[in-house]
C-alpha cells in the first residue's frame, strides 16, 4: 500500500479518503482569488509541524510577502527556515535588491529550466523536503503554451525521484472548465480544483478532486471556507447548483 502525505487541512483527508498519496504531484488548479496559495501554504505547515521538511517556490509574490500572509494565518516559518525544516526558492526577484543578501535560493533567469530545477534540487537536498509546492507552475510557461507538458514532466521526475510529495499551483481564467492544459492535465498524478461561485447573490467557495493516482477519493463538490486560520473543508456537504445539501 502507498503511503499518504496527510495535508493537514480540516475535512481535506476525508475527502482524499486519507491522504494524497506518497510522490504524487499535485495540479492545484483554480482561479483568481480561489484559495490556491493558501491552501499550499497550509499543506507544507502541517508537514512541517509533522516534522516534514517543506519548500516553498515563490514565482507570483516577494518571498518577504509570502512570508507576512503566511504569518497572518499564524504559520511563522522564519524559525523554521533556520532549523532547515522549511525554505523559500525565490524565483520572484531574479536576485535583484535586498534579496541577495537574505534569501538562500534564488533563481535569476525564469526563460531558464534548467536553472530552476538546479536550485530546486539543492534546496529539496539541503532539508531533505518531504513536501514541495511550486506557486504557480502556469508562471513558468505563460510565454510558451508549447512547452507547459515537458516542463512539468520534468519537474515531475525530479520532484518524484527524489520522493518528495508536491502541489502545482495551476491558474486558470474565471469560467475555465480545464486546468491548466491538456498536456500538464494528462501528465500531472492528481487534480484538486478550487472553485468560487456566485450562488443567489453571494460567492461561495468549493473544490472537487478530479483525479488522484493510487487512492480512490469523494466524487462529491465540497464546499470549504478560508478562515483567519487557513482552509477548512467540509466533507459531509455538498455544493449543489442551488446551495449547500447537508449529507446524511
Ligand atoms: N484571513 C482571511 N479570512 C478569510 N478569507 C481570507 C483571508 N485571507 C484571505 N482570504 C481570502 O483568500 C483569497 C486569496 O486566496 P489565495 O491567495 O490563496 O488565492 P489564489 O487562488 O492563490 O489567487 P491568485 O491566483 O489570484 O493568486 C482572498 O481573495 C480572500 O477572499
Amino acid at each position: 500500500m502507498v503511503g499518504r502525505v496527510r495535508t493537514g487541512i480540516p475535512g481535506m483527508d476525508e475527502v482524499l479518503h486519507g491522504g494524497i498519496p506518497e510522490r504524487n504531484v499535485v495540479l492545484l488548479s483554480g482561479g483568481p482569488g480561489t484559495g490556491k496559495t493558501i491552501f499550499s501554504q497550509q499543506f507544507l505547515w502541517s508537514g512541517i509541524q509533522n516534522g516534514e521538511p517543506g519548500i516553498y517556490v515563490a514565482l507570483e509574490e516577494h518571498p518577504l510577502q509570502v512570508r507576512g500572509n503566511m504569518a497572518g494565518f499564524g504559520w511563522d516559518v522564519r524559525k523554521y527556515e533556520d532549523e532547515g525544516l522549511f525554505a523559500m526558492v525565490d524565483a520572484f526577484t531574479a536576485g535583484v535588491g535586498k534579496s541577495r543578501e537574505y534569501e538562500r535560493y534564488i533563481v535569476h533567469d525564469l526563460t531558464d529550466i534548467r536553472e530552476f530545477i538546479d536550485v530546486l534540487r539543492t534546496a529539496i537536498k539541503d532539508i531533505g523536503a518531504r513536501r514541495v509546492v511550486i506557486d504557480s507552475v502556469t508562471t513558468l510557461y505563460i510565454n510558451k503554451p508549447a512547452m507547459a507538458r515537458s516542463i512539468v514532466m520534468q519537474l515531475k521526475r525530479v520532484l518524484a525521484g527524489l520522493g518528495v510529495t508536491s502541489i502545482l499551483v495551476s491558474q486558470i481564467s474565471v469560467g475555465e472548465r480545464g486546468f491548466g492544459g491538456p498536456g500538464v492535465e494528462h501528465g500531472v498524478d492528481g487534480i484538486i480544483r478550487l472553485d468560487l461561485d456566485e450562488i443567489d447573490g453571494e460567492l461561495k467557495r468549493s473544490l472537487i478532486v478530479w483525479k488522484m493516482r493510487g487512492t480512490s477519493h469523494s466524487m462529491r463538490r465540497h464546499p470549504f471556507e478560508i478562515t483567519d486560520r487557513g482552509i477548512v473543508v467540509y466533507p459531509d456537504k455538498v455544493l449543489k447548483r442551488k446551495g449547500v445539501i447537508e449529507l446524511e
